[in-house]
């Protein structure tokens, strides 16, 4: 008689996204009934990048699902810092915005920390502004970016909200991914490390992981072998790779076959990580319009 392998819990970010979208869809009609606000989202696309194209109309058309308003501002590859800046302003002059999204990376002749810097921090979704950095960081109020945010909501409803005694490995040190990620699970009390491309003996910092959370951007990068049995694996990588036949699909960071025959619990690629980073910014965009109108905030959408 063979012995089945051990098969990790898969955790299902598609289905967790669409409940998330469904509690914020009934928040914003409530929004709208009873105080006649609609909540805004601009997202601007500076550029003809295809892969971005896909992304930004997915998250146009799930804002409109939500009930949300969507504005999209797509801009020539050639547009100036000025004329980018210009816009960034006038967003953040419209009382029908709420939430402003600027996708990244921009075209290399234009300055993404100056313009991230000129997006109001009231409106800024992404939380990529040095002042919801520096609120997140400090424990206050901010807006938490969207890809770490969606992860840690999948981890509370696995392990609650309390990590004490945990490790928690992050690998990468990205300003979206892998730093605000690493503060959430510090507030959640795990202990945490961040590993990175100058990491000495990668492989046994993540087996030492009750939660390895990998934010690489290098195709199964992370073995089975490199995972502790029994640990809850989240898998942030989005790496389109084409196969010997020609097809073209996604991959994240970890092997997945190998992994989730170790691990406890962890999530696919796609339908993981990537549901929750869009269900967020609808999330993201709530909250901002509940705290523009100083209206109480629904619970269970900020860390
Ligand atoms: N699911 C989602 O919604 C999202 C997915 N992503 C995906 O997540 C991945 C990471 O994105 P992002 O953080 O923006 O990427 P970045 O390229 O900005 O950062 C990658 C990080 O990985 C580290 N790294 C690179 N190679 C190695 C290595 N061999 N060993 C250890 N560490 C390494 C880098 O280290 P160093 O700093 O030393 O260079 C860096 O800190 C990508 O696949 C991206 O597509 C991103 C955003 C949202
Ligand atoms: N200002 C800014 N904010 C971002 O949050 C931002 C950005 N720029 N630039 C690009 C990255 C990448 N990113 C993804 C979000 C969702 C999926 C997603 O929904 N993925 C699906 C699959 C999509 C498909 O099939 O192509 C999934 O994983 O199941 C992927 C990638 C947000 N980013």
């Amino acid at each position: 008689m063979t012995v089945p392998e051990p098969q990790a819990r898969r955790l299902d970010g598609k289905a967790f996204a669409a409940a998330l979208r469904a509690r914020v869809a009934g928040h914003v009609a409530r929004l709208k009934d009873d105080h006649g606000v609609t909540p805004g989202l601009a997202v601007v696309l500076v550029g003809e990048d295809p892969a971005s194209e896909v992304y930004v109309r997915n998250k146009g058309r799930q804002t409109t699902e939500a009930g949300m308003a969507s504005f999209s501002h797509r801009l020539a590859a050639d547009t100036t810092q000025a004329e980018l800046l210009d816009l960034v302003a006038r967003l953040n002059a419209d009382p029908a915005v709420h939430g402003i999204l600027v996708q990244l990376p921009l075209p290399a002749h234009l300055d993404a920390d100056a313009v991230i810097g000129a997006i109001a921090p009231e409106k800024d979704v992404d939380g990529f502004h040095v002042l919801n950095v520096g609120r997140l960081a400090t424990g206050q109020a901010a807006l938490v970016p969207c890809t770490p945010l969606g992860c840690l909501m999948m981890l509370d409803d696995l392990h609650g909200p309390d990590l004490s005694g945990k490790t928690a490995v992050v690998v990468g040190r990205s300003n979206i991914v892998g730093k605000p990620m690493a503060q959430l699970l510090l507030r959640r009390n795990a202990t945490v490390t961040v590993a990175h491309s100058r990491t000495a003996d990668l492989a046994a910092v993540c087996r030492g992981a009750d939660i390895l959370v990998a934010a690489v951007g290098r195709p199964e990068m992370i073995p089975g072998a490199w995972i502790k049995p029994g640990a809850t694996v989240i898998d942030v990588g989005i790496n389109r790779v084409q196969l010997a036949d020609g097809r073209s699909v996604l991959r994240g960071d970890v092997d997945f076959a190998s992994a989730a025959a170790v691990a406890g619990a962890i999530t696919p690629v796609p339908g993981g990580v990537g549901p929750m980073t869009i269900a967020c910014l609808l999330a993201n965009t709530l909250t901002a319009a509940c705290r523009l109108h100083d209206l109480p905030e629904p619970e269970g959408l900020t860390p």
